[in-house]
């Protein structure tokens, strides 16, 4: 694993987003007034789910009656482990059928779509890297997540041009996020050579490459140091500053609390909590199903410290 500060991406995004600018956004105003209650309704939701069940056997992994999240914001979703919070992820973008449940994104019904489907609709979640995507370069995971992904924004300017030149824009878009993520001078290294930061940045590149208006993060924060902490947590908000909604399931509190504009709280399936950092810091249901436990525990410490008990 090569280190990231050699290759410079520890330094932020272009324009230094990590300098984001310390007044809400519009999404987050927004908030400002809303109770902090599971289920609670928003200002301007972008998404909305009602009644979504998936159950492995006789365990109901989730069992939501209702959530919805507030357009351009970054709405986190923690709980504890198996508390379902990545087959919710799965569920609603379609990777994974629940038992019962549907919900919509700007409007739209996507609950009966598919996951490529869901993603042209501009909601697309991230996927840690495959062995076999290990075995491209960079740039070719980004051309690979457009073709198998094309979002309705990007297809008109696809449709303009004969295919060779379509392979053109795609390459051009991919050299632009390679740009932005400090990823360009990685561009013909294959993706298994790189940091686990850097591969954290190629994935949410990845994503991007459809031109997303929400994209789902889960847990972009896992192995990556420290120092690369801060440029991704940079880069996640520029994002939301531009206007995308960003969803994320992080295991890191200090992250959580640190960039959230909104926290929900998964328990044994089900949303026990919702509200600003500082109302899920201070909310006994949480403290009691979570935060009491984990405080700031990075999950690897938490398991070494539940073996040696
Ligand atoms: N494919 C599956 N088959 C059987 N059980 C599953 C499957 N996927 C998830 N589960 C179970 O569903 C529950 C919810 O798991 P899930 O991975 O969604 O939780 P999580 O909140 O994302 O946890 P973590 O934080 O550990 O990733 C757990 O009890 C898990 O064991």
């Amino acid at each position: 694993m090569s280190d990231d500060r050699e290759h410079g991406i520890a330094d932020g995004p272009k324009g230094d987003p990590t300098m984001s600018s310390d007044a809400p956004t519009v999404g987050a105003a927004q908030l400002m007034g809303v109770r902090p209650e599971p289920g609670v309704a928003k200002p301007d939701a972008i998404f909305v789910a009602d009644d979504v069940v998936r159950s492995f056997g006789g365990l109901k992994a989730v069992d939501v009656d209702h959530l919805e999240i507030q357009r351009g914001t970054i709405t986190s979703l923690i709980g504890p482990n198996g508390a379902g919070k990545s087959t919710f992820f799965n569920v609603v973008s379609g990777f994974d059928t629940p038992d019962d449940g549907t919900w919509s994104f700007q409007g739209s019904d996507v609950s009966k779509l598919s996951a490529h489907r869901v993603a042209r609709r501009g909601m697309v979640r991230t996927f840690q890297l495959t062995k076999a995507l290990t075995r491209l370069t960079a740039r070719e995971n980004l051309m690979l997540g457009a073709t198998q992904q094309v979002g309705e924004r990007f297809i008109p300017a696809l449709l303009r041009f004969p295919w060779r030149s379509q392979e053109a824009v795609i390459g051009a878009r991919a050299d632009e996020l390679l740009e932005r993520f400090n990823l360009a001078h990685m561009r013909d290294e294959f993706a298994g050579t790189m940091s686990g930061g850097q591969r954290k940045l190629l994935e949410m590149a990845r994503a991007l490459m459809v031109e997303p208006t929400m994209i789902m993060l889960d847990e972009p924060m896992a192995g990556v140091n420290p120092a690369l902490t801060q440029s991704l947590l940079g880069h996640i908000q520029a994002l939301r500053d531009e206007g995308m909604t960003i969803v994320l399931v992080e295991h890191d509190m200090d992250v959580v609390m640190g960039i959230s504009d909104w926290v929900t709280t998964f328990a044994q399936g089900r949303l026990i909590a919702e509200g600003r950092p500082d109302d899920i810091r201070r909310d006994k249901a949480v403290i009691d199903a979570y935060l009491g436990a984990h405080r700031s525990l990075p999950r690897d410490q938490d398991e070494e410290e539940s073996n040696d008990g």
